[in-house]
């Protein structure tokens, strides 16, 4: 089964396209990675996945629902840990959590403990006096308590150190392989989604590149910088090496196939000045998608990993009928199961009531947004209603919001979004 399908996205007008006519599918029980440089539009997709802004054209499929129409729905067994985030509240952490296991009718009290304990993280403070790491430690908790089916990460290195992320890691591609977890990382960093994704996917000018299968290979992305290179490029470039850049002074190459035949042309071509080393994101983008090197041809596909029960042959850039040809019917909520998506919704959701371009946090947001949310008085599973967000305030760069009444899970579940400004 699909876990997310995506049908010819697009969002952003005229030369405001973030993303364009984006195709992807992602199978139930992957760990997929999609990665992007800086601003290519990874949180504005995890956005729409979730709901949290509507497509211009296009379409995101979430386990069969409807991204924006079904959204609430969707949150129930959809985590996403967002890139940034910010709460404005006395309440303990601790407190927050249990507010969201009970919004998702969940007791399991047990597990945040666990959680905490596992992130090392003192569930005793405040929201309010969290520091970015801690922020991010509660948001990853928070999305975990839930028992997600699906797990989005937007750049959850970022704030981190090295042990919260190993730790993060092990921990979701645990959940992954013995609960069949799928896992949607969104990325910049290649030697994450290296170690712990099936699949790789590119994100370059709105669109999905390439999708590659993460099979073990001789070579990782390397690139090559050689000093004053006087000699023949095609003995690099016969062997699939791609060219950066070629200056007088410097000339960096990019190679992603055995590291053998690299040796092999390196050694027949004297090599003195050089250093070869691993590729990062921004490398590979310019090798394969920018300028010259997108009009060439792309390397062969890779043969499939097999993993688990995933059929990752079936997987490719769908087709328009993909969709209609998904027979699913509709995920029934089972309350044991029942897993309502919260806190990685506040700073998204709430980011997106400000008005103005964020540029902290690259939010572009729809200027009519804000009335129509503040004007909805959230409500509970349960049908409660409950009073709409007390405070809202922008501190220069940073959007803070008051979780003090509603807790996370009230500001982002209940946050309805009829239509946003480009359904207009
Ligand atoms: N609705 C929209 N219309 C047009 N542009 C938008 C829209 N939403 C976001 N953008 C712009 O698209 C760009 C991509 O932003 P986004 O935050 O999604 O990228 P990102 O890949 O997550 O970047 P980063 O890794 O730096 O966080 C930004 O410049 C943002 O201002």
């Amino acid at each position: 089964m699909s876990a997310i399908v995506i049908n010819d996205l697009t969002k952003g007008k005229g030369k405001d396209k973030v993303l364009q006519k984006l195709n992807l599918e992602i199978l139930e029980g992957e760990f997929f990675s999609l990665l992007g440089t800086e601003k290519s539009g990874k949180t504005t997709l995890a956005r729409i996945i979730m709901g949290f802004l509507k497509p211009n054209s296009g379409s995101i499929k979430v386990y069969d629902m409807d991204s924006f129409k079904e959204s609430k729905e969707i949150k129930e067994s959809v985590s996403l840990v967002p890139e940034d985030m910010i709460f404005d509240s006395k309440i303990k952490s601790f407190a927050l959590l249990k507010k969201t296991l009970n919004a998702h009718n969940l007791s399991n009290t047990e597990d945040i403990d666990i959680l905490c304990d596992y992130f090392e993280f003192n569930s005793n403070l405040r929201v309010c006096d969290l520091r970015d790491r801690e922020r991010k430690l509660l948001a990853i908790i928070n999305a975990l308590i839930i028992k997600p089916r699906l797990l989005i990460l937007d750049n959850p290195s970022k704030f981190l150190d090295d042990k919260d992320i190993d730790r993060l890691f092990s921990h979701v591609k645990k959940l992954n392989e013995q609960e069949n977890l799928t896992v949607l990382l969104l990325s910049e960093s290649l030697r994450e989604a290296k170690k712990y994704s099936a699949r790789i996917a590119y994100l370059s000018d709105g669109k999905v590149q390439d999708i590659e299968y993460n099979n073990v290979k001789a070579a990782g992305d390397k690139v090559l910088k050689i000093d004053s290179y006087r000699g023949n490029l095609n003995y690099f470039t016969s062997i699939g090496a791609r060219i950066i850049k070629d200056e007088e002074d410097e000339t960096i190459l990019y190679f992603d196939g055995p590291l053998p035949e690299l040796s092999k042309v390196i050694y027949e071509e004297g090599l003195e000045n050089y250093i070869l080393e691993d590729a990062e994101l921004s490398d590979k983008v310019e090798a394969y998608y920018k300028g010259e090197n997108a009009k060439l041809p792309r390397r062969k596909p890779e043969a499939p990993v097999e993993s688990k029960d995933i059929k990752l042959e079936e997987t490719s850039t769908i087709e328009a009928d993909t969709i209609n040809g998904v027979s699913e019917a509709t995920i029934k909520l089972d309350q044991a199961d029942n897993n309502f998506n919260s806190v990685e919704g506040i700073s998204e959701d709430e980011m997106e009531k400000d008005t103005v371009h964020n540029t902290k946090t690259n939010l572009f947001v729809d200027e009519e947004y804000s009335e129509k949310v503040l004007g909805e008085n959230p409500k509970t599973p349960q049908g409660e209603v409950l009073d709409p967000p007390k405070e809202e305030k922008t501190s220069g760069d940073t959007i803070v919001f008051d979780t003090s009444n509603e807790g996370i899970f009230n500001a982002s579940e209940e946050t309805k979004l009829k239509e946003d400004k480009d359904d207009i």
